[in-house]
């Protein structure tokens, strides 16, 4: 994976004094977009932060919704900007957190969830010691492929690369807080739940 060089801003130690910062980590297909809809369908008040990335809209994908959809000329220029919290290159294309947003919405007392891949996970684990970080790991590595290759959204070679990088991703799940098998779903669900009450406020 290829990373650019960070703006010296988005290396400065962060520290939110109100609010939490969660970040939800793991492997491409493992359900971490489907256990976080559903942990915001529990919790309305989280305030889920929308990435910026330079991959094309998926079917049914929104704009502002489920991501920024943006060139690569764009990206680098916020990168250049200092408005991204973390960024990264996955699987060939560019992946952000919006700076600003996030910051506003810990100032204000939210609890901010991210989802995002494992170079940006440690970005954020620098820049802000006291983010919660949950590993999902899936049950096995055959089950993961067929949930990739279940999703029906992705070209075969961008499976393959995603495949590639999961081995990766999945021998570094001790970095994190905590790790959590997502084989049951809703067990799943109920062991974020958990790990977050107890170790936050909310
Ligand atoms: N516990 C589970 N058991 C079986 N299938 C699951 C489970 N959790 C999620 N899935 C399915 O796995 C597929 C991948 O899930 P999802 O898109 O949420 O993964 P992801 O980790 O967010 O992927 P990416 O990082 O590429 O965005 C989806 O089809 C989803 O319905
Ligand atoms: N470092 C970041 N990674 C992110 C961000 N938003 C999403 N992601 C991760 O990228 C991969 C691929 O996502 P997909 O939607 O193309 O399947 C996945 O692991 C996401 O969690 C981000 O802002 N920064």
């Amino acid at each position: 994976m290829q990373v650019l060089p960070i703006p010296s801003g988005a290396t400065t130690k962060e520290s939110p004094s109100l609010g939490k910062l969660i970040v939800l980590t793991g492997p491409s297909g493992v359900g971490k977009g489907t256990l976080m809809r559903s942990l915001l369908q529990r919790h309305p008040e989280f305030y889920y932060s929308v990435s910026a990335t330079t991959r094309s809209p998926r079917p049914g994908e929104t704009n502002g919704k489920n991501y920024y959809f943006i060139s690569r000329k764009e990206f680098e220029q916020l990168v250049a900007q200092g408005e991204f919290l973390e960024w990264a290159e996955f699987a060939g294309n560019y992946y952000g957190t919006p700076r600003e947003a996030v910051l506003n919405h810990i100032q204000s007392g939210k609890l901010v969830v991210l989802e995002i891949e494992l170079e940006g996970a440690r970005q954020i684990r620098n820049s802000f010691p006291s983010a919660l970080s949950i590993f999902i790991l899936p049950p096995s590595f055959s089950e993961l492929e067929k949930r990739i290759r279940g999703r029906g959204q992705d070209s075969q070679e961008a499976i393959a690369r995603r495949l590639r990088r999961a081995e990766e991703e999945i021998n570094a799940a001790n970095e994190f807080d905590t790790q959590i098998i997502n084989d049951d779903f809703d067990t799943a669900v109920n062991q974020i739940e958990t790990f977050l009450f107890k170790e936050t406020t909310v």
